[in-house]
Parts: C-alpha cells; structure tokens; sequence
C-alpha cells in the first residue's frame, strides 16, 4: 500500500545545557495510506511528542516528516497550517469545545471560519456526520448537556469535518469509562475501514486491541512493535492480551 506518512530519525529535545532532555531519540516510523496504528509506552515515554512532531503541530526537531508527499520540516507555517487544516484530523482526550455555542456550532466551526459562503452546505454535512456517529438528535443540546462519550463522538465528527486522510488521536478515550472506550474505538475502526488512516496514543490495551498495528515506546524509542494478524482473528481479549504480553517481554 502506498506510504501515507514517514517519519525518519526525529530526535526532539526539550531545555538546554543541563536540563536539556531528550525526548524523542531518533524515531522512525512508517505508516501507510489507511494505516490504523497505536502507539503505547509508559508515561513520559515520548508518545504525545511523536505525534505533535508527526502531525506538523511541533515543528521544533531535526530529522524529517513527509505527510502526502509534502516534507513538513520545510513548509512555511502557513502551508503547513493548511496542510493540517485539510488533511489532518484531531481527537484529544476532551474536545475543546466552546461553552457558549450548541454541539453543532462547535463541530461546523473551524469549517464555518473558512468557508462561510457554503453555510448550508457544512451543516448538512455536520447534521450527516452527527447521525453516522449516533449523536443525531444533540445538535443544539450545550456541551455540559452531553455525555463524556457523546462529546466525543462530536470531536470526532468535528474532525471528520474537512475529509482528513489521517486522524491522530491524544488518548481519544482516556477520558471514557471502558464501554464508551470501546464505542469510541469501534467508530474509529469503521472510519479507519472507510478509507481514513489512524493513529492513536493510548495507555489502553484494549483500545490498542482495536488497531490493526502497536507501536511500543520507551525513552523516546520505539522498542518494539506488534501486527495482528490472522491467528488473533478479531477477538479483542485475545488481541489485548497479545498487547500485554508483549509489553511484559519488553519490561513497559
Ligand atoms: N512543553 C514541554 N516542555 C518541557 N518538557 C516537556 C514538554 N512536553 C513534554 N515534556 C516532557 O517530555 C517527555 C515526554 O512527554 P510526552 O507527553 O510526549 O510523553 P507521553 O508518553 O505522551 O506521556 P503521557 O503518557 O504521560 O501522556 C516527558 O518527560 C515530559 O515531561
């Protein structure tokens, strides 16, 4: 399958002299058009800071990060915001969501700033992506009137807003108790099975379980690496348990 996102040798610190830390040791990583991919390691081992550097987010490291064919360390700031704004879709723990306007207002928002003429348009396609995700219904329901899971859905959807080739996801379900984790995850396969690539860092063996491929982290390494195959089928105890022990061989 053709290359969706290559990362090569990244090496990001943080401080100097000193109390320079390295975060990120030379990592590379490969991922695949349509890749469904997970990234585990214990806390501080650099997962949140490999996808902000492979997301274009932070642009602060030597090595090199080729998105879609563009390499992203020698775009101006403005392409690449572009580039993220078009290409890229992004799922934190909690959306970042605005008090003052309804679930709907905040999924059309980033769009709306752009494309104002097509207003009738985007809420369409928001009014369509809120009922692919099962939240029709909330559109004019306030954040605090919305479940953890709910909220989510929405930030997906507001992701899904611009047709990204890739969603990166900051522990998408690290705020959900386990069912909603795992609703959560099941939407991002079935988007990732339509053709969107997926990488998510999680703490979650089970939500790992879900991707098709884990990445291991360790001291701003990846250390190991797992790909389900036919032998796990899609039996999630199986494959979190696959997850586990890999982790225990590998002392995270
Ligand atoms: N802005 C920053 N300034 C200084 N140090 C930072 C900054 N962001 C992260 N770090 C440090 O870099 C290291 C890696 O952080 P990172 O958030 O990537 O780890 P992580 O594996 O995602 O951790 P967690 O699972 O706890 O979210 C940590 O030691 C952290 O303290």
């Amino acid at each position: 399958m053709e290359q969706l996102l290559d990362g090569k040798e990244i090496v990001k610190s943080y401080g100097e002299g000193r109390e320079k830390q390295l975060v990120l040791d030379h990592v590379s990583l490969e991922m695949e058009r349509g890749g469904f991919v997970s990234v585990m390691g214990p806390s501080g081992s650099g997962k949140s800071t490999l996808l902000y550097t492979l997301s274009g987010m932070d642009s602060d490291y030597s090595g090199t990060v080729v998105f879609d064919g563009s390499t992203m360390s020698g775009l101006k700031e403005e392409t690449l915001a572009d580039l993220r704004r078009t290409k890229m879709g992004f799922v934190f723990q909690q959306p970042a969501f605005l008090k003052n306007l309804n679930l709907l207002d905040n999924i059309i928002l980033p769009v709306m700033r752009e494309n104002r003429k097509n207003g009738k348009a985007i809420t369409v396609k928001a009014r369509a992506l809120m009922k692919k995700v099962g939240i029709e219904g909330l559109e004019e329901r306030d954040i605090a009137q919305v479940s953890g899971g709910q909220l989510q859905r929405a930030g997906i959807c507001r992701a899904l807003m611009s047709e990204p080739e890739i969603i990166f996801g900051d522990e998408p379900t690290g705020a959900l108790n386990s069912r909603s984790a795992q609703e959560i995850m099941e939407l991002l396969k079935e988007i990732n099975e339509e053709g969107t690539a997926v990488l998510v860092v999680t703490h979650d063996a089970k939500v790992a379980a879900k991707t098709k491929r884990v990445l291991f982290m360790q001291d701003g390494k990846i250390v190991s690496e797992l790909v389900f195959g036919k032998e796990e089928g899609d039996d999630l105890d199986i494959r979190a348990e696959k997850v586990m022990r890999r982790m225990r061989q590998i002392g995270i």
